[in-house]
């Protein structure tokens, strides 16, 4: 295959793999420190590179847990709370061999609007998640959970313009591929000649 070939067949393997799904057994250092390194070279407008990420494993991620649970708790208003919601964000991070919170740090140029910041993250993500499917491990981009909280911005310490954009837990998976679904590009695309 030439590179244009390899580049479409992992874009096209890529796909969101769930906790429940994962295997025992840890990523490895080496190939986390990869996924990262990948990340850190998402393109980002003016050089701010924004990306910042909190990564659990271990005993983390029993933090994780404990701190999904219970923003959940505290912030759910009381005639919305499910208890089986509950079990399930905090049995999450349980099931993952690391997870990783997606953190966009505004930058001080007033010229670069925020939104641009953001936009750089999310290929940083994709950096990672490629990175992922290449190593053959699994992984998905969670907005839910703890995500959703305001409160979260204060477990990272994050400042008012920055954002906590996700989570992304990862973990290994069987070996094999699970099929995805796009509909047809051409419906999306307009050409002008
Ligand atoms: C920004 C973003 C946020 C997402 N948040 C969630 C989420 O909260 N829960 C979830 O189940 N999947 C989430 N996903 C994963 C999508 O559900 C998934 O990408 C989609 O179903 C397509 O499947 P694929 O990734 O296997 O191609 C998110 C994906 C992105 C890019």
């Amino acid at each position: 295959m030439n590179k244009a070939e390899q580049i479409s067949s992992l874009i096209k393997e890529r796909r969101s793999y769930y906790p429940h799904e994962y295997l025992e057994g840890e990523i490895p250092q080496d190939h986390i420190d990869m996924i990262l390194e990948n990340a850190n070279w998402a393109p980002n407008h003016g050089l701010t590179e924004p990306w910042r990420f909190f990564v659990f494993e271990k005993e983390g991620l029993k933090a994780l847990s404990e701190a999904q649970g219970n923003i959940y708790k505290d912030n759910i208003p009381e005639e919305e709370f499910e208890q089986a919601r509950y079990e399930k964000l905090v049995k999450l991070p349980l099931q993952s061999s690391h997870v990783i919170a997606i953190i966009m740090k505004r930058g001080n140029n007033p010229k670069i609007p925020k939104i641009e910041e953001v936009e750089a993250v999310a290929c940083a993500v994709q950096n990672m998640a490629l990175t992922v499917t290449a190593l053959g491990y699994g992984g998905y981009w969670s907005t839910g959970g703890m995500v959703k909280f305001e409160q979260s911005k204060e477990f990272f310490g994050l400042g008012e313009e920055d954002e906590f954009l996700g989570l992304f837990y990862m973990g290994k998976i069987p070996s094999e591929n699970k099929t995805g679904k796009r509909k047809d590009i051409k419906e999306k695309v307009t050409w002008v000649r």
